[in-house]
């Protein structure tokens, strides 16, 4: 992996014109994730979690500021492929198999997917969908779907991964087994992550670092270093370490 395969916000700004007044989606914020570390982001709604993640992948400007993701700017990151990313509710193409979805990112590329059978194949196994290549979306439970978009948003063998709350409609408990599925994928592939959640155990969970954001203007209230080592286990959820990092994020998040 590139060394500067992070994600480097400097003083970013993002404000949108109302009729009356001017929001501050974010104002000022500047974030540091270095290559192959794996970010949480968390904060109250309108706090500009979506506004950040559209920014890194290049799909709206800012009003002010830079970012750099994987050294370049999220446009050209994001046309090399060299970003990922999984959305909540998945958004499968329902006419298309398990695997022509994974393949979705190589056709908007232009990348000749004969290339990346072998790839296909090993992300099929790596969460754990063999035997369901040609299976349609319609036939598949929620998680085997948000697994589908995992799948999907490392295809291209992406340095940094966006991950926008995308186990947010799983119950609790598939939920938490979906976490620990993602730490293994995340460890055994280490792209620099950033995942939007309103979990705060699961950000505790998979994160080296949680960003604890504040709402009008979008600023970053808080950052807690998670240093529960990994490979973490379920267990972990019960532990005093655990509970204590989780009353200092529900603390931030009350503004104290
Ligand atoms: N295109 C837009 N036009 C006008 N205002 C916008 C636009 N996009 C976002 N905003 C405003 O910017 C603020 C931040 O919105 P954003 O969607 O980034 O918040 P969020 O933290 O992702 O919220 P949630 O957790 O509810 O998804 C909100 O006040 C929102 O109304």
């Amino acid at each position: 992996m590139a060394q500067d395969a992070g994600i480097t916000l400097k003083d970013v700004s993002r404000s949108f014109a109302g009729r009356e007044t001017v929001v501050q989606a974010l104002d000022r914020v500047s974030l540091d994730c270095p290559a192959g570390s794996f970010t949480a982001l968390i904060g109250p709604s309108g706090c500009g979690k979506s506004t950040m993640l559209r920014l890194a992948l290049g799909l709206d400007a800012p009003s002010g500021g830079t970012i750099s993701v994987s050294g370049q700017s999220p446009q050209a990151a994001a046309k090399a492929g060299l970003t990922g990313i999984a959305f909540q509710d998945a958004a499968l193409m329902p006419w298309r198999s398990v695997e022509d979805n994974i393949a979705l990112p190589l056709d908007v590329l232009g990348r000749n997917r004969a290339g990346y059978l072998g790839k296909i194949a090993g992300l099929i196994e790596l969460v754990g969908l063999k035997g369901f290549e040609k299976a349609l979306p319609g036939e598949l439970s929620g998680g085997m779907r948000q697994r589908v978009a995992i799948a999907r948003a490392l295809v291209t063998e992406p340095e940094v991964l966006f991950l926008d709350e995308p186990f947010g409609a799983l119950d609790q408990i598939l939920r938490r087994q979906m976490n620990v599925e993602l730490q293994r994928i995340w460890m055994e592939g280490r792209a620099t992550t950033l995942l939007v959640t309103h979990g705060i155990d699961e950000a505790v969970f998979l994160a080296d670092r949680v960003v604890v954001m504040q709402s009008r203007p979008g600023r970053i209230g808080k950052i807690v270093d998670i240093p529960l080592p990994r490979p973490r286990l379920p267990d972990v959820f019960t532990t005093e370490a655990f509970h204590a990092l989780e009353d200092e994020i529900t603390e931030a998040l009350d503004g104290h």
